[in-house]
């Protein structure tokens, strides 16, 4: 059976969280009421394994409705298991986390609604603008890394995302990016021991640890590992192995110890060394993000003072 080590799972600490503050199974989230937000005139941005995703007018601010598909909606115990998620998110305040607002109330199907971040996923981005220049993909990772380590040290009980991926990051109009959609995938996709799905979706295993694929017993590095891919495709424009399935990719990763490749042009030194830190194969050799974090903002140090070395030179040379 698949189960974090250690760490308790996002719908088994809300669960805790829900009952020990005593709150209403049904609807344990800031309510909304259904006449202040306009379904007819929203906008569909996207679609996700839970619902589609629209632009709405709340109050004369434009937010993200999050719908969740009848399928889904309609089996109470998932149902269930979804407001107990967002009752946890609704808890959460981080600049690198996307804000949680608040669930539609008497909405025939599950909405809930999010802060709008207008330029999208890291995914969007990826495939707009290809590669990064490494000092853009340093401090995106910065960004990820900590809203992540803003989860992993949440109290009473880390907060593991379990689904990292890029289209999982979103950008606000100031160019900050923040993580979103803790745990809600993974209840989407399949059944376990809890009776709500936790494997990835398609396109999860691209980002999926090891130790995950194996089904073995997990902890907060399993979002570590993902993490170094999100960065391994800043650095090249997109994920190194786009042509082959993304299961078969995460195959080779748990069982041939497979990892993307790290061309010297792309990857400087110190990014390389962290990356292969990160999907070490071994969870207790991964560096916590805390730890990453402090290695990333030596790595954006030296990149600024040589940038400026750079300019100096050219100014000379002129
Ligand atoms: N708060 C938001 N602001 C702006 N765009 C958003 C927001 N949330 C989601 N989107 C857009 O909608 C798309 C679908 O989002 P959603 O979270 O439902 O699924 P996903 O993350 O793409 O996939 P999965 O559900 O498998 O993790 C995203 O890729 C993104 O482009």
């Amino acid at each position: 059976m698949w189960q974090p080590r250690g760490e308790i799972p996002l719908h088994v600490q809300a669960t805790h969280w829900a009952s020990q503050v005593g709150l209403d199974s049904q609807i344990p989230c800031y309510e909304i009421d259904h006449d202040e937000v306009n379904m007819n005139e929203a906008t569909l941005i996207g679609e996700g394994s839970y619902g589609e995703v629209y632009l709405v007018r709340w109050r004369g601010t434009e937010v993200a409705a999050k719908t969740i598909r009848s399928s889904i909606a309609s089996n109470q115990m998932v149902k269930k298991a979804f407001l107990k998620e967002l009752a946890l998110w609704q808890t959460l305040r981080h600049p690198n986390i996307v804000q949680f607002l608040g669930v539609l109330k008497h909405s025939d199907r599950l909405i809930f609604l999010t802060e709008y971040l207008r330029n999208g996923s890291l995914y969007d981005i990826l495939r707009k603008k290809g590669r990064l220049d490494p000092l853009t993909a340093v401090s995106y990772a910065l960004d990820i890394a900590r809203g992540m380590n803003y989860l992993h040290q949440h109290k009473p009980y880390a907060i593991i995302h379990r689904d990292l991926t890029p289209r999982n990051v979103l950008q606000d109009e100031a160019g900050r990016l923040k993580v979103t959609d803790f745990g809600l995938s993974k209840i989407a996709q399949e059944k376990d021991a809890y009776g709500y799905k936790m494997t990835g979706g398609t396109g999860s295993y691209r980002y999926m640890a090891p130790e995950v694929y194996r089904r073995e017993s997990y902890g907060m590095s399993v979002d570590v590992f993902s993490f170094a891919l999100l960065v391994h495709e800043m650095f090249l424009g997109g994920p190194s192995n786009r042509e082959e399935a993304p299961e078969k990719v995460a195959d080779k990763r748990a069982y041939e110890d497979s990892r993307p490749p790290l061309s010297s042009y792309v990857y400087p030194e110190p990014i390389k060394m962290l990356l292969r830190e990160c999907w070490h194969k071994n969870p207790d050799c991964r560096p916590t993000f805390e730890e990453i974090i402090l290695q990333l903002e030596i790595i954006q140090e030296s990149l600024q003072h040589n940038n400026g070395i750079v300019a100096c030179c050219s100014c000379h040379v002129l």
